[in-house]
């Protein structure tokens, strides 16, 4: 398979003509539509030398041509030239001139100017059985006569070779014309092929009607074409009748405000300040309750909460992660506590903010904490969540966490279309330029989120989360969702669990590699390595730290994880 690209790309002129633009001024666009097509072998016509220069200058390296001026065969006059890659093609090439002595540069028949064609065998570098001969031309615009035998010219020398054979240019001649009939004798036109696309004419005179068909790619019959296409060369129309969407992935901003976050761009070895803690706060300010089946985590109050956090951040704690505990006859449908001015999460922001304001909060934003039915959004009488009024309410509730100083929201959520919804709150609001969206894309339904359910009292009255969290077999569903909130806006990725999920925390790695990448090893995973040391299985340390690293080797380079106090003390050890 072969892509081929020609281009009358209309010779530089000193004064152009109403609509045209100087040189200069379309250059660039000229070689980006080469290098958006993405093909290796490009004919141009109408190309003067300091154009050519131009063209293989902006290419970049690994570009030659195959091609002469066709005034004297070496650089005056316009060029019919070849441009190809050099790493893929090796290339045999001459010029033959359109005239009765093609050896030389000469004007034909009725001809009004030199006119030539490059013959040029190209061969595969990788597979040398891909070869074919392919003619860059560009007939006269005034002599018939001379059109017609060009024609015939060519003809003759496609004769003279075997194999498959391409014929591009501009023929200055229109389908029903002598010359293309001359060569639909012989050869096809590659405009009939079943897949097409763009334009039907190729010739434009900047604007003028009628527009035409004039430039060709031609073939023999042991060629098939799988794809033609016209596509668009100038801009001044809409695509569409809607406008493209605001590209919420344009706001880079958030992801740097703050110092942490700033270090969080950068990949590196195991250190603190990767870690985030996450916390269960609760409504009473003096609770300090053990969490049973997460070993050493509590839920807290805030006045217990304070010198405990101080602690850490002395021992380096960078960045916290946020939850809150509340009561269950304060829970309704709509998970109202959720930003109310006196939850938890909202008074711990402000606390923590107040009193450590290097330290980096995050806050979960979701509703399961505060629904009386346990589930992340606002249910139909089914059980299914209403999408819209769900993501309403994350809305305010992400504003309301950024109020009050969060440095970052992350959605845990998982309903479809909170991201861009909440990064354009957030806009409106006048906070998204400190505030950092963090999306949980690849969160996966399963069994591991079990004791946190415990600790922030959020396991689903009814049903379970299977209609809203990914299933676990679902890769493809994992690097969709990444790719969804690239688009929509993401300032960075976590992926949950995390060592059962390595293979999805490697493709976000890849698809979102520009971004930070969090693992959240989430309270499952931290139960059974305490559970398993605790029989004496492993060694609790060092499972920690296997687990770590294997993170970080799949790709991220933040660990959300509760064996944070921990790893403060094993990585000043
Ligand atoms: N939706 C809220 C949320 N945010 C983080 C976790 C799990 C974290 C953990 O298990 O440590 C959950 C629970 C869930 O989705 O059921």
């Amino acid at each position: 398979m072969v892509r081929v690209y020609t281009h009358n790309i209309r010779y530089a002129r000193r004064e152009p003509v109403e609509g045209e633009l100087k040189w200069p001024e379309r250059r660039e666009a000229v070689v980006n539509s080469i290098l958006l097509h993405n093909c290796s072998i490009v004919c141009l016509q109408e190309v003067l030398w300091t154009q050519l220069e131009d063209i293989l200058r902006l290419l970049g390296s690994g570009w030659d041509y195959a091609g002469v001026g066709r005034d004297d065969g070496k650089k005056e006059g316009e060029f019919a030239v070849i441009v190809f890659k050099q790493a893929l093609w090796t290339v045999d090439w001459s010029p033959f001139w359109l005239s009765p002595t093609p050896n030389k540069p000469s004007i034909g028949w009725d001809a009004a100017l030199k006119r030539i064609v490059i013959q040029a065998h190209f061969k595969s570098i990788k597979d040398p059985s891909e070869a074919f001969v392919l003619y860059c031309t560009h007939f006269d615009h005034k002599g018939e006569v001379a059109r017609q035998e060009s024609a015939k010219l060519i003809v003759r020398l496609m004769r003279d070779q075997s194999g498959p054979q391409i014929l591009c240019g501009d023929l200055n001649s229109q389908p029903e014309q002598n010359a293309s009939k001359t060569l639909g004798e012989f050869r096809e036109d590659s405009f009939y092929s079943d897949r097409k696309f763009g334009h039907k004419h190729t010739y434009t005179s900047f604007g003028e009607e009628p527009h035409t068909r004039i430039d060709y790619i031609w073939h023999t019959q042991d060629v098939k074409t799988e794809f033609y296409a016209v596509p668009h060369s100038h801009y001044k129309f809409l695509i569409s009748d809607h406008h493209l969407n605001f590209p919420m992935s344009s706001l880079l901003a958030p992801g740097y405000a703050h110092p942490v976050s700033r270090q969080w761009q950068s990949n590196s070895i195991l250190h603190k300040d990767m870690f985030v803690y996450p916390l269960f706060i609760t409504t009473d300010p003096d609770t300090e309750n053990e969490i049973h089946s997460l070993p050493g985590q509590k839920q807290w109050g805030l006045n217990k909460l304070l010198p405990y956090v101080e602690e850490l951040v002395a021992k380096g704690l960078k960045s916290v992660l946020l939850f809150g505990v509340v009561p269950e006859d304060v829970k309704d449908e709509r998970g109202s506590w959720a930003d109310k001015e006196e939850t938890p999460v909202i008074q711990a922001v402000k606390a923590l903010k107040a009193k450590f304001p290097g330290l980096f909060v995050i806050c979960d934003v979701c509703l399961c904490e505060y629904t009386n039915t346990g589930h992340c959004g606002i249910l139909r009488d089914d059980g299914s969540i209403i999408r819209e009024p769900s993501v309403e309410r994350l809305c305010s509730v992400a504003v309301a966490y950024a109020r009050a100083g969060a440095d970052a929201v992350a959605p845990s959520d998982m309903i479809d279309g909170r991201i861009v919804a909440i990064k354009k709150a957030m806009v409106s609001a006048d906070v998204a330029y400190n505030t950092m969206l963090i999306s949980y894309s690849a969160k996966f339904a399963g069994q591991l989120y079990g004791p946190f359910r415990e600790a922030a009292h959020s396991c689903p009255k009814k049903g379970d989360r299977k209609a809203y969290q990914l299933p676990p077999g679902a890769r493809g569903l994992g690097r969709r969702a990444l790719q969804r909130d690239i688009l929509e806006g993401a300032d960075a990725f976590i992926l949950k669990p995390s060592t059962f999920y390595l293979d999805i925390v490697a493709d976000a790695a890849e698809i979102c590699r520009d971004y930070p990448i969090f693992t959240y090893q989430v309270s499952g995973e931290y139960a059974m390595i305490h559970a398993s040391a605790e029989k004496g299985y492993c060694d609790l340390k060092m499972m920690a730290f296997e687990a770590a690293q294997g993170s970080l080797r799949a790709g991220a380079n933040v660990l959300i994880s509760y064996f944070t106090p921990d790893f403060l003390d094993w990585l000043s050890e």
